[in-house]
């Protein structure tokens, strides 16, 4: 008997292949294009094209009107964040770094988002977490350092509503959690923000994985 399945003899690794499409299959506007020109000059590490489009889908699905972000950056993530949030929606975004809160102006800007749509808010999130309200935000990202990742998400769950999605970017860091002999700061760090959530009853888990993994949990309503 023959194997019908298809098969591509070009492609090693089917996994590979299997990502490589999720991330060719979006496409990126101009205005996504020169944040991302902006975050190679100034070295942030911005989402992909897929977890972007991820972020967008989630936002869409949530009617999400108050979204909250750890890790500016030059705001590519916030541009999909926005595309899925509603018209009137806001996104709040926390960085240190004034450069690239400057940066992520001009890509809002350039996307003819309306000035009051954003709040820009530098300084740390250890600062300025604790300052935001329990329980209304409908999504809550994470993408700041990825050492402060279990702080981040013990605030996270905190601030998100009922049926909020709690997201968590580098939260795989490429597979090493589920490895018992790999304990460096960034993979225990990981470990330990998976638990968090794994151990709270209200939240519903996966792992997605694009990137080096996005961990996306939603709040029971
Ligand atoms: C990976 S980049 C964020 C990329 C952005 N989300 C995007 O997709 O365009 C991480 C950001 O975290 C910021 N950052 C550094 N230290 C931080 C801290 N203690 N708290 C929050 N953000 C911090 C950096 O300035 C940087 O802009």
């Amino acid at each position: 008997m023959t194997d019908e399945r298809p098969t591509d003899p070009g492609t090693a690794d089917p996994r590979t292949a299997l990502i490589d499409y999720a991330e060719s299959a979006i496409v990126e506007d101009d205005a996504l294009l020169a944040a991302r020109d902006r975050a190679a000059e100034l070295g942030t590490d911005p989402v992909s094209p897929a977890v972007g489009a991820l972020l967008a889908l989630l936002a869409r699905s949530t009617h999400a009107r108050a979204v909250a972000e750890i890790g500016t950056g030059t705001g590519v993530s916030g541009l999909w964040l926005l595309a899925g949030m509603a018209a009137d929606g806001v996104l709040t975004t926390i960085d240190p770094e004034p450069e690239h809160h400057r940066a992520a102006r001009l890509s809002f800007s350039g996307a003819d988002i309306a000035p009051g749509r954003t709040r820009l808010i530098n300084g740390t999130p250890h600062e300025v977490l604790p300052r935001l309200s329990d329980e209304s935000y409908d999504i809550v990202f994470i993408d700041g350092p990825r050492l402060d990742m279990p702080a981040f998400v013990a605030e996270g769950i905190r601030m998100l509503r009922a049926g909020g999605v709690l997201v968590i970017h580098h939260a795989a860091a490429s597979g090493a959690v589920a490895d018992p002999s790999r304990a460096d700061p960034v993979t225990t760090a990981a470990r330990d923000a998976a638990l968090l959530v794994a151990d709270d009853d209200r939240l519903l888990p996966v792992v997605i994985p694009l990137g080096t993994g996005v961990l996306a949990a939603a709040k029971a309503r």
